[in-house]
């Protein structure tokens, strides 16, 4: 099977560089006259899917919006897996794991297999046992073609008490694990399968993300406050590697399915209009 890494690479080239989540908020399940209730997420996930599915890239379910209706929420989560897959879009499911090695080694079969009921295109992985606890996550991924996306700086102003905090050779926890990151990336083309989790909210911080050489996942557009200029000042040179991640403010255009749509486009083209600026000679760039 191609990789994780060639497969995302094709789909941000053919239907643009977005990534929107699903993330069934009750809050967002009122605003849509829905149910709080297995039904109602049930039709949040389904007009989601149905909208968007063959529209954007990458579509990101929240696991824990799911998990909150317990397993009949997990089985409504394997039906949108399934149906995104069916309409063309990667599916990156939002769970955030990580233990010790022989556990992570569940995780890897519980999403990153092909047999398995929740079996999708990519995770979202912690890295705070270490990165190397999540090996078997890595292993399982290359095997089947699938990807990691590691928390590297998140989005949330907590974060940076741990991610930025420095080890003993001067660099910080989040720099120790963008370059173990671009490690298991080194040489991959056009893009390594292994990718990090970098909030749109953070500003310029001074990390090198030169080297990673694989996706670039950014939330925190839109709700939390961050828009598609800031992934300048974020990313700098490390651009054409980013994944632009939208979930309440698309999901607030809904449910019709023509103004969720509209909603997407929006959005991923004043990302586009970021992305695609020509670089200056000094490795800014410009907008278009
Ligand atoms: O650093 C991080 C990592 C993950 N997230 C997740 O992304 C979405 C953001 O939702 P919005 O509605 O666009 O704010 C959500 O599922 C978070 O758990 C993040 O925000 N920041």
């Amino acid at each position: 099977m191609e990789s994780f890494g060639v497969r995302l690479h094709r789909a941000m080239r053919e239907r643009g560089p977005l990534c929107v989540g699903i993330d069934p908020h009750p809050g967002l399940l009122a605003r849509w006259g829905l149910p709080d209730d297995v039904s109602g997420l049930d039709r949040f996930a389904r007009t989601v899917t149905e909208a968007l599915g063959d529209q954007v890239a990458v579509v990101k379910p929240q696991s824990a919006f799911f998990e909150r209706f317990g397993s009949r929420g997990v089985a409504v989560l394997e039906s949108t897996i399934r149906q995104l897959r069916d309409a063309g879009s990667l599916v990156l499911l939002d769970v955030k794991r990580g233990d010790i090695g022989s556990t992570v080694a569940a995780y890897a079969a519980a999403y990153l297999d092909p047999s398995s009921p929740l079996y999708v295109d990519a995770v979202t992985a912690s890295p705070y046992l270490g990165v190397g606890s999540l090996a078997p996550m890595f292993d399982t991924a290359t095997r089947h073609g699938g990807g990691v996306f590691v928390l590297a700086l998140t989005s949330n102003p907590e974060g940076g008490a741990v991610q930025r905090a420095r080890g003993a050779d001067g660099r910080t926890v989040a720099q120790a694990v963008i370059d173990e990151i671009a490690q298991l990336n080194a040489g991959a083309e056009p893009l390594g399968s292994m990718g990090l989790v970098v909030g749109a909210t953070i500003g310029d911080t001074g990390h090198d993300l030169s080297r990673v050489n694989g996706p670039l996942l950014a939330p925190g557009l839109g709700a939390q406050g961050a828009t598609a200029a800031d992934l300048r000042t974020v990313f700098g040179p490390a651009l054409s590697g980013v994944l632009p991640s939208y979930s309440r403010q698309v999901l607030a255009a809904g449910p019709d399915p023509a103004a969720l749509r509209a909603a997407a486009e929006q959005a991923a083209a004043e990302c586009r209009r970021v992305l695609d600026a020509p670089k200056l000679t000094d490795g800014s760039v410009t907008e278009r």
